[in-house]
């Protein structure tokens, strides 16, 4: 029973140990054909050849030692002397060799380091953009492997490329342990040999488990050490630079970044004393011990006459140079295991995607969605609740968008307007329901095919560090470069004359980050955004989606805008989402969204005539613009652009 016990812990040990240590290094070995064979197989020899220099340095010098007394009795015109000098030659020769091949496997380790690097950086954005809708980069397990995976990368710093050069640089260590202990065994006995090796791996676990099981303790500390690093990115990034000097932010700052550092370091320095420095005790005692014992032993056979003065020289200098090879490898062992974790996270960052989460889009269908739609989009009692939701954002909701016509959805925040925009645009599947495009489930097109139908400026569109034309042309990327489409686009939605002015034109890059580049203010950002969703239609799409286009805008820009909205829109299934009633009473049909499902549609005056939901929405807003702040003073804030002949 109790052996079964040992047995079965024994099992779970070993189990253990493969999981950890042996599986990653496996993994590791995978990624070696990237770093193309001939160059591996280059680094690979010159590691053996690194291993076994020091090697024929020992013996050599061993040799040059036994050969003196016969040199010095022969003279310097003898054979024995000519022998001794031959030694020496060779055992320089061997010295140089170690001195050239060092900074070669570094130079090749880099290059190695470099290509593996580089696949691994493709793979990851590749397994990133593979991800057909956005619900599985928003699950926090998969994000958290997603970030193991691309921390090294970013920190340039034992990278998965390094784990690979540092694995093959593992090879100069051990080819050198075992030569040595081969030596020793062969001069004074196997049994020595033997146990210099035995002692020298003992050493080495104690430094390589060591590491293993403070990267286990790093791991669990990771979230203060993040927190440490989000606190640090905000005190040095520009984002936040304004907040923290208007809020003075700035001894807060620093203090919640020392804490946060602070209670990150505390357990790892506690957890590197536990297990570093008391099995280092150990180790160095055994290590002492067998030093001890081999020499004693080779001492005894030199008292004996046994051994020559060769064998002496050679069996203590093999003995101290294989123990001090149980060190730790600082060419190997970090890059090793922290490299092997990165490797790890993207292999578990993958299987995630693999796995199918609640809301993950699936991506087989081939069906052609050019054109559509005709007549229409339905949302069919259409379900939806985000993974770890408590409570669905859409229930049941029953809505149809015309084709041709514009349709506004308004509601409070939070009511599931802008996920209504995701679903339509598939970045998540109905977790109920069906959305039909003239009739067909949308999920019998390829998701490509539709979205390219699809125009959509999101409320937190993306500001693309590239030139404005660019920032404007991503709309339909799959369209040649087209200058007089682009500056069309930026006419239509106000900005050509400011891009205009930049100093480099259409060509400026939208960043002060880069030289000559430009920052522009909201509103301007906001227009190039709206430039990018008409360049789009421009280009074929047939649905255009706008979530609050002109938040950004004042009031003279956003009225300009409407005044053109039913031009642009011509002919084209609108979808506006907006706050402001002003912009919203463009609509062809207004629908107010509550409790996950359609509350109220019409037209304004429909719905204002109704005196409901959309009614009193808009009463209040229509008061807050009419009414002073102060009895006697003027309005704050400018009245609605729209005439109000509709305002109670
Ligand atoms: N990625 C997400 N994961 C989990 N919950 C989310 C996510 N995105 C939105 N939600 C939740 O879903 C609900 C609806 O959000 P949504 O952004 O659709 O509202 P909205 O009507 O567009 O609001 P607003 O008017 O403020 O823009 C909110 O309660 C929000 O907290």
């Amino acid at each position: 029973m109790a052996g079964d016990e040992r047995r079965a812990g024994i099992r779970e040990r070993w189990d253990a140990y493969r999981a950890e240590a042996v599986a990653p290094r496996l993994l590791i070995v995978r990624q070696l054909p990237h770093a193309g064979a001939g160059l591996a197989a280059a680094l690979l020899a010159v590691n053996v050849l690194l291993g076994l220099m020091p090697v024929l340095f020992v013996v050599e010098t061993s040799v040059l030692i036994g050969r003196v007394p016969d040199a010095v009795r022969g003279g310097t015109d003898s054979a024995a002397w000519h022998a001794l000098v031959t030694a020496f030659l060779v055992a320089s020769a061997a010295f140089a060799g170690q001195q050239v091949l060092a900074p070669l496997q570094a130079a090749l380790g880099e290059r190695v380091q470099r290509r593996v690097d580089g696949y691994f950086t493709r793979r990851l954005m590749a397994s990133s953009l593979a991800a057909v809708g956005i619900a599985p980069l928003e699950d926090q397990r998969t994000l958290d492997a997603l970030r193991e995976a691309s921390r090294r990368l970013e920190t340039s710093w034992h990278t998965p490329g390094h784990a690979t050069a540092g694995l093959l640089a593992l090879v100069a260590r051990y080819t050198r342990l075992l030569a040595l202990a081969v030596l020793v065994g062969a001069v004074t006995a196997p049994a020595a040999g033997a146990a210099i090796l035995g002692a020298a791996l003992v050493f080495r676990y104690g430094q390589r488990g060591g590491q293993r099981k403070y990267a286990r303790v790093f791991k669990e500390h990771l979230p203060a050490e993040r927190e440490a690093a989000y606190f640090r990115d905000v005190a040095t990034g520009v984002d936040a630079a304004k907040e923290i000097r208007v809020f003075g932010l700035v001894g807060w700052l620093s203090d919640r970044y020392r804490s946060s550092h602070l209670d990150s370091l505390y357990p790892m320095w506690r957890a590197r004393r536990r297990i570093y420095l008391k099995p280092y005790f150990g180790y160095t005692a055994l290590g002492l011990l067998t030093a001890g014992a081999v020499t004693a032993w080779t001492a005894r056979g030199a008292a004996a006459g046994t051994f020559s003065l060769t064998a002496l020289a050679l069996a203590l200098q093999a003995a101290v140079a294989a123990l001090l090879l149980g060190e730790h490898y600082p060419e190997s062992d970090a890059n090793t295991q922290f490299g092997m974790d990165a490797v790890r996270g993207l292999a578990d960052f993958e299987s995630r995607l693999a796995e199918r989460l609640p809301g993950d889009v699936t991506a087989d269908a081939t069906g052609d969605a050019r054109g559509l739609p005709r007549e229409g989009v339905r949302f069919r009692d259409v379900s939806f609740r985000y993974a770890g939701g408590r409570r669905p954002v859409l229930d049941g909701l029953d809505l149809v968008l015309r084709a041709g016509e514009c349709t506004a959805i308004v509601g409070l925040n939070g009511a599931g307007k802008t996920t209504l925009v995701k679903l339509l645009a598939r970045m998540y599947e109905p977790t109920g329901g069906t959305v039909l495009v003239d009739g067909q489930d949308v999920r019998t097109f390829a998701v490509d095919s539709w979205r390219r139908q699809i125009a959509v400026i999101f409320q937190d569109f993306n500001r693309y560090e590239l030139s404005a034309a660019d920032n404007i042309a991503l709309g339909a990327v799959e369209r040649p470069p087209d200058a007089a489409a682009v500056r069309s686009a930026a006419q239509k939605a106000g900005v050509a004359g400011a891009l205009e002015r930049l100093p480099r034109g259409y060509d400026t890059p939208l960043s002060r980050q880069y030289e000559g580049g430009a920052q522009l203010s909201g509103g301007q950002w906001q227009r190039v955004a709206i430039a990018r969703a008409l360049y789009a239609l421009d280009a074929g799409a047939r649905v255009l989606v706008l979530d609050e286009p002109t938040a950004a805008l004042d009031v003279r820009a956003e009225r300009e805008f409407f005044s053109r909205f039913v031009e642009l829109t011509r002919g084209v299934t609108t979808l506006l989402i907006s706050h402001r009633f002003s912009s919203v009473r463009h609509a062809d049909r207004i629908v107010v969204l509550e409790d996950g499902r359609v509350a109220e549609d019409g037209t304004h005056g429909e719905l204002l005539a109704r005196g409901g939901r959309y009614a009193e929405l808009f009463r209040l807003q229509a008061e807050r613009f009419a009414e002073p702040e102060r009895p006697g003073a003027a309005p704050a804030v400018p009245a609605p652009a729209e005439p109000t002949e509709d305002t109670p």
